[in-house]
């Protein structure tokens, strides 16, 4: 039997979770509904109770036996109305079972204390004890076990009782023992059947909702995952900048927009110049980490509009949407300034880094990949005049 299985277990006797938390958190999730239903059978079990006072009236007349049977239903509703309220007020199911019994209890001793006073109409409280009986399993809510004892206390003293002073012989002892224990039996299978069959319900009600919890967290961690895929697919892990693929994309769809809108678009090829000698004295860690810092300053200088890229090696790539020719170059140069005047400290104090830039600026009939290789070209250009400089097409 699994941990969950074993926790679901419902005692085949009581009715109840074998599990003792488990069925103390059932009883709290029913709380509220059982005080207002006990409060309102109480109520409805007194008022049926003291009702009976008239039948006293007819058959005893104002008698001394009437006014004791009138004392002990008045004593008997009143406490079962406070509890009633008490019950309504601070009746927690799960810490105040006792609450919730003791109107039994009181009911139970009130219906035999009749039986001496009334011996004469034994036959109207049979029949008034199986319906108590019933009511005790059906309508005033409680514990399986707590009915349960409760009827049999009733069943066994009115018996008795009702041998002691209505003179019932041990032949009719046992045809009214008979009926109440039909009555009983009916009322524990009933009572028995319900609160398995509302304990099967939490119970599934509650894997459900471990299910929906794992369920929910599941989602969470897949979104997380794909999340990190995509950032692993877009982002150059490097810089931090866009991957070549997903610059592209973006690129394109920029390009083509820029065409439907007839607006300018300018392209940059940006190299760093003699990286390689950065890598062949520091070594490539370093250089990763000055390569870091250059497509920072380049991220700096530009829009959130623009995007930017790495295209490959030490080559980033540059997208300006809405820009004409001169501003793009007027960029270009604020971001080759922006690396001239990086300043590094440590052993890289004397290092003085510059790049070099390819501008393009988009025609109608450019595609991306003609956009780019022009600006390539350009920056081939800058690379052969000298480098740290920025080429513009024209
Ligand atoms: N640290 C580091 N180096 C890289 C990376 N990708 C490419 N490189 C290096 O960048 C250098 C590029 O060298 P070259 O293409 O000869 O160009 P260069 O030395 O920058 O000279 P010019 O571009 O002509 O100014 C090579 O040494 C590559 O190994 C990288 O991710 N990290």
């Amino acid at each position: 039997m699994s941990q969950q299985q074993k926790q679901n277990d419902i005692h085949w006797l009581t009715g109840q979770f074998s599990d003792r938390q488990k069925e103390v958190s059932y009883r709290h999730s029913i709380e509220s509904n059982v005080r207002s239903d006990a409060r309102l059978a109480l109520i409805l079990a007194s008022a049926i109770f003291a009702m009976f006072g008239i039948t006293d009236y007819n058959l005893l007349g104002l008698t001394q036996e009437y006014y004791l049977l009138l004392a002990m239903r008045i004593t008997v509703v009143s406490s079962c109305v406070a509890i009633a309220f008490i019950i309504g007020k601070a009746g927690g199911y799960a810490d105040k079972a006792w609450l919730h019994a003791l109107p039994l209890w009181i009911f139970a001793i009130g219906i035999i204390l009749i039986v001496p006073l009334r011996p004469e109409s034994l036959s109207t409280q049979v029949t008034s004890i199986a319906v108590a009986i019933v009511a005790f399993y059906l309508l005033i809510p409680n514990l399986l076990t707590v009915a349960a004892l409760a009827s049999a206390f009733v069943s066994i003293t009115f018996l008795a009782t009702a041998m002691i002073y209505a003179g019932v012989t041990a032949e009719g002892a046992v045809r009214i023992g008979l009926l109440l224990a039909m009555a009983n039996i009916v009322g524990y299978s009933s009572l028995r059947r319900l609160e398995r069959l509302q304990r099967q319900q939490y119970a599934l009600l509650n894997e459900e909702r471990d299910q929906n919890r794992e369920l929910l967290q599941e989602i969470k961690h897949r979104k997380s995952l794909e999340a990190q895929l995509r950032m692993v697919a877009e982002r150059d892990t490097l810089t931090g900048v866009d991957s070549r693929s997903y610059f592209m994309k973006r690129a394109q769809a920029l390009l083509q927009r820029s065409r439907l809108e007839e607006t300018p678009f300018c392209l940059f090829m940006i190299d760093v110049d003699h990286f390689k000698k950065i890598n062949d004295t520091w070594g490539h860690t370093q250089g990763d980490v000055i390569l870091t810092k250059i497509a920072e300053v380049c991220q700096h200088s530009l829009r959130p509009t623009d995007i930017i890229g790495r295209f490959g090696g030490e080559e980033f790539v540059v997208g300006l949407p809405h820009t004409s020719p001169n501003d793009a170059t007027a960029v270009a140069e604020r971001l080759k300034q922006g690396v001239e005047a990086l300043s590094l400290d440590g052993e890289f104090k004397d290092l003085q880094l510059s790049v070099t830039i390819g501008v393009a600026v988009a025609t109608p009939e450019d595609d991306l990949d003609t956009l780019i290789t022009r600006a390539d070209n350009r920056l081939y250009e800058g690379k052969r005049d000298g480098r740290n400089q920025v080429v513009t097409s024209s």
